[in-house]
Parts: structure tokens; sequence; C-alpha cells
């Protein structure tokens, strides 16, 4: 999935999210998002899926089967989470034993009568992870996928990308909580005033323990992170 010269704005009126972002996610490999709140990870995230078009420039060598998880599932469907899941299947043709093999992986198989709209955060986001990896996608793009996960199921997230990256898929995920420790190998993007900075995986990595003011302790870590470096712990 590449995309070429990708300029977009939500409205003729509105400042660009994007400004000529040109990167590419090579099959097999995972590329983690990482910016500040409101930087437009979602928007790229969304471009990369073919959820939103490009204003100018395209994206282009998007494989055939591609699995969206958006950062809130939306779960205002009229469903049971077997319907909804049976429904998904079908559109992706994927193999008949799927949804029973996926609900019982994620933990999901209590809930499958349920109507997605009863679901709790978790189990809805649960839900929305196993629709997008029903069919093996050659490009799973996940927004915040730890976001809501109880901690059996947050281990789930990376073991699903090592997947469908040994099957030859791209991954790109979208990540504020330093989750990326869970990637090794991952590549970054780092998204900045609408532009795209690419670095490679960190392969020597090393402790810095830095100290600062208690008030300035939160924009801190925001900031840390936003740079692309892992948070290990908030302490004193
Ligand atoms: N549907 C929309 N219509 C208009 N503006 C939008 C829409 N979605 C997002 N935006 C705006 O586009 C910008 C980027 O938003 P986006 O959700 O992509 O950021 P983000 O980096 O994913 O944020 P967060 O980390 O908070 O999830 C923001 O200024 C946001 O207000």
């Amino acid at each position: 999935m590449r995309l070429e010269d990708v300029w977009f704005r939500y409205g003729r009126r509105a400042d660009w999210v994007l400004r000529g972002a040109a990167v590419a996610a090579e099959p097999g490999s995972t590329v983690v998002l990482l910016g500040r709140n409101g930087v437009g990870k979602s928007t790229l995230l969304q471009l990369a899926a073919g959820v939103l078009r490009p204003v100018r420039g395209r994206v282009t060598d998007r494989p055939a089967v591609v699995g969206w998880v958006p950062e809130r599932f939306p779960a205002g469907q009229p469903f049971t989470a077997r319907q909804y899941l049976a429904r998904a299947a079908a559109v992706r043709r994927a193999p008949a034993h799927a949804v029973a093999a996926w609900a019982e992986r994620l933990g999901l198989t209590p809930y499958l009568d349920t109507r997605l709209a009863a679901l709790s955060k978790g189990t809805a986001q649960k839900v929305g992870l196993a629709q997008a990896v029903l069919a093996p996608p050659g490009l799973l793009v996940l927004d915040e996928p730890w976001e809501g996960l109880d901690a059996g199921a947050r281990v789930l997230v990376p073991e699903i990308v090592a997947e469908v990256t040994a099957a030859g898929g791209a991954v790109l995920v979208s990540d504020h909580r330093g989750e990326i420790a869970a990637l090794p190998g991952a590549t970054r993007w780092t998204l900045a005033d609408g532009e795209i900075h690419a670095s490679g995986p960190a392969a020597d990595t090393v402790v810095v323990e830095i100290g600062v003011e208690r008030a300035a302790a939160g924009e801190t870590v925001a900031r840390l992170r936003a740079e692309g470096h892992t948070i290990l712990g908030v302490r004193g």
C-alpha cells in the first residue's frame, strides 16, 4: 500500500490534515503510526484503508482484502454479534468456520447472541477486531486497537499482527500509548503538521530516566510519545 503525494482536508475551508504524504507499507511489514491527539492519525489510516479518498494524490497497491478496525466499533447496528460477523464473513468470502474460530480465540463465544448495542465497549472492540481478520487481510489497518481491551485480549493484538505479517500482509497501526514496545521490528511513521516522518525499527534501545516538574509530566509524556519514544513508566 502506497500513498503517492496524498493531500487531505475535511472541507474546502478546513486546514489540510495531510500535505503531500508519500510513504509505503511493504508486504510483510508492520508500521506504527505515532503523533499527538488530533494530528490526523485516524484520517491517514482511513485513507490507507480506502474508507476516505484523497483530495489530491492517490493510494496505490492496496491489496484486495483490507481489514479495517476503527477506533470505536460502530455498535449501533441492529444485529447480534453472530449475525454481524456472519454477514462480514459472507461479504469477505471467509471460510465457514472463521466466525466460530475467531469468536473462540477472542473470548466472544458467550456474547455471540447478544445485540451489538448491548455489548460492553471492550467486547464490541473484539467484534471489530474479529470482522477485520475473518478473511486473511493483505492489509490490516488498526486504529488504537488496544483501547478498551482487557489484559487477556491486549496480548492477542501483537499475536494477530505477527500472523498477518508472517502470511505476507502489511499492518498499519496507530498507537498513542506506547504499545509499540509489543511490536518489535515495526517501522515508525510520525505524523506532525501534515507531514509524515518515517523511521526504521529501533534496533538498539536504551532506557533514559528523566525528571520533570509534576505539572509538566502529562505534557512531557505526550510529547515524547509523539516523537516516537516509548514511555516505560511514570513514578513519584
Ligand atoms: N469527520 C470529520 N470532519 C471534520 N473534521 C474532522 C473529521 N474527522 C477528523 N477531523 C479533524 O481532522 C483532524 C485530524 O483528526 P484525526 O481524528 O485524524 O486525528 P488523530 O490523530 O487520529 O486524533 P486522536 O489521537 O485524538 O484519535 C482534527 O483536527 C479533527 O478535528
